[in-house]
């Protein structure tokens, strides 16, 4: 007996072969419904839902080939095996093209018979897992969505659509923060590989030593902390696509490695001497000027131009007309309003940190805003600065100081209202702070890292982080 009893459809025009299969399979605990034509199948589905069918190709009237046809187009969920005839296995080869799971020639052992339902059942079971895996991959995938429709954008866009359609690399070129990871998807969704992986790496936000193992992946034992074989990347996003992003940190003894897989799909896991043969699209990013790179010898010249077969720049935030009022509109939460100073204030700034600094500006200023009204006490100094003088004027860096150093305008120099304090978390006062030297170091984030007294790397975990954070508390907004 087994322990799993399938629900059987077994479609079969001769009655004592018919007979005799239906008996087997119930003594083996199976539910079977024998029927003998396709019509008779057609309306069993219609009331009962089956496991695994099993249908003779040649039956009389409607054809295997043609049921197998009818329940597709009705949505049925099954799976199909077919019995055939000796002289028919061109016919079930059809059936397999056509997502049959399987076929058995007659005569075939009854054994057989059940171990073919069991298998094609288990098949089964993994496409349904696999599908629900891809759905819930596409759900926590944001779509991608490029606010803005200056010329710059529409030019970008437009570029978008150009480059999704080849699978040659992409580098896209542009300041921190102005959306380079969303063209990145932009571009993925508009592709032909829009179902398949869409894998990213961010080359600076991880240690050097890390980088070749997320990317190549490793075999047990190949340094101290290989505790297991792991797939690299290039592995799990075979067949789909890999953003590298933050490419002109890429370390150079991994240069070499990155151009032979760009070249011909080879490469190897740590450790390992077996070559593997991948097909991946590359996407590349970068906010760092590459081509001077290559001339100070950081990134080597064959890869560069491995990677920048097809180019994008993604221009400033500042240079887009009317993008930032756009924005603004986007990330504001309905419900909430902008009084005119702050609306001038955020539509006049010019945005060093991009539309990362612009989502994280607005965001802090809910946090400590009353009645769902932004005024321009709760904007950053440099953004109110920007309304009141030239940027100079913005108070140093190191002059921000936490908690309570109050100002004649009621906030302290971070911006937050001392009466503030108390609810504002940590984490907020902590990110604000971030972002707003970030911003006064116009987004180069080693001068930030250096400022702020941490590790760049840990400057871009920090950012990531925000980003994330900023992502789950939008789709719960929207769930
Ligand atoms: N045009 C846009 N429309 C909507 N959201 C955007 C747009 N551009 C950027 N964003 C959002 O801004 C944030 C930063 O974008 P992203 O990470 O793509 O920038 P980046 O250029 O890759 O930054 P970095 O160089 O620091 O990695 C993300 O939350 C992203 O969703």
């Amino acid at each position: 007996m087994t322990d799993i009893p399938l629900r059987i459809l077994l479609v079969e025009d001769e009655e004592d072969f018919r007979d005799s299969c239906a008996r087997w399979l119930q003594r083996k605990g199976h539910i079977v419904t024998a029927l003998g034509s396709g019509a008779e199948a057609i309306t069993a589905c219609e009331g009962l839902q089956f496991d695994v069918g099993v249908f003779d190709l040649n039956l009389p009237g409607m054809s295997g080939l043609e049921l197998l046809h009818r329940i597709q187009k009705d949505k049925v969920d099954i799976e199909v095996i077919f019995l055939t005839g000796q002289g028919s296995i061109e016919s079930a080869v059809s059936a397999m093209k056509m997502g049959a799971s399987d076929y058995l020639t007659k005569p075939c052992s009854l054994g057989d018979l059940e171990h073919h339902c069991l298998l094609a059942h288990e098949r089964g079971k993994l496409r349904k897992e696999n599908q629900q895996l891809k759905e819930v991959i596409s759900r926590t995938q944001p779509a991608a969505q490029l606010v803005g429709e200056s010329a710059a954008m529409q030019a970008v866009n437009k570029m978008v659509q150009k480059v999704a359609p080849t699978d040659k690399p992409v580098l896209i070129q542009g300041e921190s923060g102005t959306g380079k990871e969303v063209v990145a998807r932009a571009i993925q969704q508009s592709s032909m590989l829009a179902d398949k992986p869409f894998v990213t790496i961010n080359c600076a936000a991880l240690p050097e030593q890390l980088v070749e193992s997320e990317l190549f992946g490793h075999l047990k034992g190949s340094f101290t902390s290989a505790s297991s074989d792991k797939p690299g990347l290039f592995e799990i996003a075979d067949g789909g696509t890999l953003f590298i992003d933050e490419i002109g940190e890429l370390p150079p003894a991994l240069q070499p490695k990155l151009l032979r897989v760009l070249e011909d799909g080879s490469m190897r896991r740590i450790g390992c001497h077996k070559e593997r043969h991948v097909r991946v699209r590359i996407i590349a990013a970068t906010n760092r000027d590459l081509q001077k790179e290559v001339r100070e010898g950081r990134f080597r010249e064959d890869l560069y131009y491995r990677i920048n077969v097809l180019s994008l720049n993604l221009p400033p935030l500042r240079e887009r007309d009317g993008d930032a009022q756009r924005l603004i509109e986007h990330f504001l939460p309905s419900q909430w309003h902008l009084n005119p100073a702050a609306h001038q204030a955020l539509t006049e700034y010019h945005w060093p940190g991009n539309v990362r600094q612009l989502i994280n500006v607005i965001q802090r200023a809910t946090i400590l805003a009353d009645a769902q009204e932004i005024m321009l006490s709760d904007l950053p100094t440099e953004v109110i600065n920007r309304t009141d003088g030239p940027l100079q004027s913005r108070p140093p860096v190191e002059a921000v100081s936490y908690p309570n150093a109050v100002s004649n305008s009621g906030l302290n120099n971070s911006g937050y209202r001392s009466a503030d304090l108390p609810t504002a978390k940590l984490d907020d006062i902590a990110k604000a702070h971030v972002l707003e030297v970030l911003a006064l170091e116009n987004g180069n984030k080693a001068r930030a890292a250096r400022k702020l007294g941490i590790h760049r790397r840990k400057l871009y975990r920090l950012l990531e982080r925000f980003d994330k954070d900023r992502q789950s508390s939008d789709s719960t907004v929207e769930s």
